[in-house]
């Protein structure tokens, strides 16, 4: 239990509910500890105040950002200098400011604030939302490894947690913040394919869902290698054998490694993008 802590989300989309679901699910922290923000849709904060119990009336947003020992940064990067500005008065250095912000460094969100509140930076995936992220962490310069003691606690509530070298987390976010849409993308593939092949809809998500979960778990249960797991499905000559020469002749392969790549590039990019606009 993160007792006594109040935790304020400036940003109510998504991943603040992913990772808000996730945590109140552990019972780290009670729903009254914590607050909710949003640029301007009072329908979302009172969906989330009657879903989970939070605190978020769009009147008092100054008092939640005030009075909050932890502040998660949760708006897309183009919001996040806005953001910023509007709450930065509100905030002092005793707080610990956490951002799931892609790209954005623990640098800018720094120089922004104006004030040496540490910064930890996080980025965790939607997957949070039944306890099964991926965490990556990293503190900024004037963090502390008892501040990231504390962001560890909140993200291990919702799965595994790394923690890496700021440079790495842009990598992170290429391989497991964008991850689950990856999988999700598959399986969406697989889906049609097994449609195609003339199962119906019901019976073609039940045996996609299940071969994704069973491979998952096989993955992570026996501690083989993806490359033995797949050498035991593929009998010489084989069906698998018929169906992996297919997706090698597209290369799927090289172009998963090029879609890690790229979303690596862009996270930088989104962080460099804002730099550049303040110089
Ligand atoms: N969706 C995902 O899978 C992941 C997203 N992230 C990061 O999380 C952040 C949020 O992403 P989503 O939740 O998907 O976006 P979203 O668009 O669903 O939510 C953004 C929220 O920020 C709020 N917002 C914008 N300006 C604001 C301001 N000035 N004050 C208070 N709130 C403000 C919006 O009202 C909205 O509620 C992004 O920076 C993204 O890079 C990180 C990991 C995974
Ligand atoms: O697509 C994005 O930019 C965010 C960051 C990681 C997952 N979603």
């Amino acid at each position: 239990m993160l007792t006594n802590k109040k935790i304020c989300f400036v940003g109510a989309g998504s991943m603040a509910e992913a990772v808000l679901a996730g945590i109140l699910n552990q019972r780290i922290v009670k729903p009254g500890a914590i607050s909710i923000t949003n640029r301007s849709d009072r329908f979302r904060l009172d969906e989330l105040v009657y879903n989970f119990g939070v605190v978020a009336d769009a009147d008092q947003k100054e008092k939640y950002i005030r009075e909050a020992d932890i502040l998660i940064l949760a708006m897309k990067p183009n919001d996040v200098e806005s953001a910023i500005a509007e709450i930065k008065a509100l905030t002092h250095s005793d707080q610990l400011i956490i951002s799931v912000i892609a790209g954005i460094t623990t640098t800018f969100i720094s120089k922004q604030f104006g004030h040496h509140a540490p910064i930890v930076r996080a980025m965790p995936n939607t997957s949070a939302t039944i306890g099964q992220s991926a965490t990556g962490l990293c503190q900024g310069a004037t963090a502390t490894s008892e501040h990231l003691a504390t962001a560890s606690r909140i993200f291990e509530a919702i799965g595994m947690v790394v923690t890496v070298e700021e440079a790495q987390l842009d990598a992170v976010t290429g391989v497991s913040g964008s991850g689950p849409a990856y999988i999700y993308y598959i399986a969406e593939a697989i889906l049609a394919g097994a449609m195609e092949a003339g199962l119906d809809q019901e019976m073609a998500r039940e045996l996609t869902l299940q071969t994704i979960i069973g491979a998952a778990q096989m993955l992570h249960e026996t501690g083989e290698t993806p490359t033995a797991l797949r050498e035991k499905v593929t009998s010489p000559n084989g069906t698998t054998q018929a169906g992996l020469d297919t997706l090698r002749s597209h290369k799927v392969d090289e172009a998963i490694v090029s879609c890690i790549l790229k979303a690596k590039e862009r996270s930088i990019e989104l962080g460099t993008e804002l730099t550049r606009s303040k110089a």
